[in-house]
């Protein structure tokens, strides 16, 4: 089954003009047109001027789906969310998340209220009915999750922080995501057995708009900038996937826990719907034009869609059974024949239904047996493979920690760099100025941003983290050494124990599937750690770039210097700068840079692993 690319769906809703907005004298400045077109006014222009001079504030844009004032919360739930509830519960995973400045209508169209709910309920009341109607063939089982993510804390709340903000009276301050997982188990006769997983993902962004513009203090503003570096994250993933050729650039879902969360929703296996929402109100239009530019940049963004089929050993362990069970019942019909032949020429030979009887107890014995013996060895591999997924996850976590850590403390060079630069380009009595001002102490250095410092301490919460993966990695790399040993000597010991040589095949069968699945493993582990040294060696090619830029500068203004003061330069030193200069002057560095950069994007194209959260998959 092959991942199949999928568009993200960008939809659109205005809600109505809100009673504050009609008293404050505000018009209607976003105006739906046709089902997929918005149009967005600047009300700064002048409608009385006739010549329209300035239209370039006046922009259209298209989206899959507009609703407008007129539309119910029916119109939107159907149009977007309902065709994905039947993939959900048939194992393919889905998110729509709710996006768009604060009071723009968000929670209403995912909470909505008692007498228009939203899209939890009606996405609830769907899913449920649909599993309703399959009940007789599927078992199923459903779980739920809420949670409640503030940046740097996150904690499942039964009511969701709501506090008043300067543009929305019941503003939420934080995002809210509701996770649903459905479990689909075919009940049948033939042992064709299939397992499905789905996850929906249903998210209730906080509001989108910088913490200074909703004029919020204290505590307010510092939650206000937590939830804001969250949704920059957000906005910087979805800038970097829908950059054309995006699958061959590094995309950071770790700079937030909202990021993480949606990786899939965004980035891998998941139908995806993204809700924009504005108010159509003039005093609302900066707000709006950023939404909708954002919005508009999202529908760039392409998911790998695959249906996740879990337990494959089980399945395959099922067909051979049911061929090995098909054949010993052929070669017990065959004897019963053969002994009902021999019977009719032998009329004097008694208890022949015992015998046969006999032979057939013998066989459903040896039949359960075969049965333990089996569970055991798939339990016993099951076990394994959960340790190796398990160990592939967190020597990634580990990967993608080094790579994080590296980016930040470029970023902490970079200041460095930037710093030392001021200190050079001052001059002697403007340094001794400015020492004078400073204080006794005589120091100059200019205050760390606060970008710095977050970065610092993100550097220490990464060097924790990388600590406690490694931890995890050793101990789950021991117990896998036990696993292996306790599996083998299994593998070694249980043919005995079986008759015929049927069994012995089903065996060797279970044992295949088990080396290719552990091959499989290996290779997906492989190709993300290339994925990742790609990665790295990006960075550090980045770093050397920053360092020759330097030189450059530092070469330019010797040689400046000496051709001012009137050095007279050595042979073999200019014969080495003339060199030099040719080379810079012909690009040749830049020129293979270029092409290290395009080699490296498609090598990342085909390293990039299908589904690394589907199991086993067939
Ligand atoms: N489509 C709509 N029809 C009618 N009323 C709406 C609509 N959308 C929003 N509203 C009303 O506008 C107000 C603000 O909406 P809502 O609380 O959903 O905004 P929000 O985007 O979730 O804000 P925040 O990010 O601050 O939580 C609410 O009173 C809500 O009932």
């Amino acid at each position: 089954m092959e991942p199949k690319d999928q568009q993200l769906m960008v939809a659109l809703r205005i809600r109505p003009l809100s009673e504050a907005e009609l008293e404050e004298g505000a018009t209607i400045i976003a105006h739906k047109v046709g089902d997929q077109a918005v149009v967005l006014m600047d009300p700064s222009e002048d409608p009385e001027d006739t010549l329209r001079a300035h239209r370039s504030r006046e922009r259209t844009f298209i989206f899959d789906r507009v609703f407008d004032q007129h539309s119910t919360q029916e119109d939107v739930y159907s149009t977007t969310i309902r065709r994905l509830v039947e993939g959900v519960i048939s194992g393919y995973n889905a998110t729509v998340f709710a996006y768009g400045p604060s009071g723009a209508g968000k929670t209403h169209t995912m909470l909505g209220m008692d007498a228009e709910p939203g899209i939890y309920l009606q996405t609830l009341t769907d899913l449920f009915q649909a599993i309703e109607e399959t009940r007789d063939h599927m078992d199923y089982c459903v779980s739920m999750s809420y949670l409640e993510i503030m940046q740097l804390l996150t904690k499942g709340n039964r009511q969701r922080t709501q506090e008043p903000t300067a543009t929305n009276k019941t503003s939420s301050r934080s995002h809210a995501v509701l996770q649903v997982t459905v479990c689909q188990r075919r009940r049948s006769p033939d042992l064709a057995e299939e397992v499905h997983l789905g996850k929906l993902f249903m998210v209730d962004l906080a509001g989108s708009e910088r913490a200074s513009q909703t004029q919020n203090r204290g505590k307010r503003m510092k939650e206000g900038a937590h939830i804001n570096r969250s949704l920059l994250a957000l906005g910087n993933c979805i800038n970097a996937l829908s950059e054309k050729g995006s699958r061959t650039q590094y995309v950071n879902f770790r700079d937030s826990k909202l990021t993480r969360l949606l990786k899939d929703a965004l980035g891998g296996n998941s139908h995806t719907v993204m809700i924009a929402h504005i108010s159509p109100a003039s005093s609302s239009f900066e707000e709006s034009r950023t939404t909708l530019l954002y919005a508009y940049r999202a529908k760039n963004i392409k998911t790998r869609v695959k249906r996740n089929l879990l337990n494959v050993s089980y399945r395959i362990a099922q067909y051979t059974d049911v061929i090995s069970d098909l054949r010993r019942e052929i070669e017990h019909l065959k004897s019963k024949i053969e002994k009902q032949e021999k019977n009719k020429s032998e009329p004097g030979i008694p208890d022949v239904q015992g015998r046969v009887e006999k032979i057939y107890l013998h066989g459903t014995c040896s039949h359960l047996q075969m049965n333990k013996i089996r569970a055991q060895l798939i339990g016993a591999f099951k076990e394994q493979m959960e340790m190796r997924h398990s160990l592939v996850e967190l020597e990634n976590t580990n990967l993608e920690l080094h790579v994080d850590l590296y980016r930040h403390l470029l970023t902490i060079a970079d200041w460095e760099q930037g710093k030392s630069d001021l200190h050079m380009q001052r001059d002697q009595s403007e340094l001794e100025k400015d020492e004078e001002l400073a204080g006794t102490d005589g120091e100059d250095v200019p205050e760390e941003p606060q970008e710095v410092a977050v970065t610092t301490e993100e550097v220490n919460l990464l060097l924790a983290e990388h600590q406690k993966t490694s931890a995890l990695k050793a101990g789950l790399e021991q117990r896998l050494a036990l696993a292996r040993q306790k599996a083998s000597k299994m593998e070694t010991l249980l043919p005995a124990q079986v008759t015929s040589e049927d069994q012995r095949e089903v065996l060797r069968l279970l044992c295949r599937a088990h080396e290719l699945e552990v091959e499989n493993t290996e290779l997906r582990a492989d190709s993300l750690r290339c994925k990742t040294l790609l990665c790295q060696k990006d960075l550090v090619i980045q770093h050397c770039h920053q360092h020759r830029r330097l030189c450059e500068q530092l070469i330019r203004g010797q040689w400046q210097l000496m051709q001012d003061s009137g050095v007279q330069v050595p042979e073999a030193l200019e014969r080495q700068y003339r060199l030099y200069f040719r080379e810079l002057g012909e690009g040749t560095l830049d020129r293979l840079l270029l092409l290290h950069s395009r080699m490296a994007s498609s090598l990342q194209v085909s390293l990039t692993p299908c589904t690394p959260v589907c199991r086993y998959e067939v």
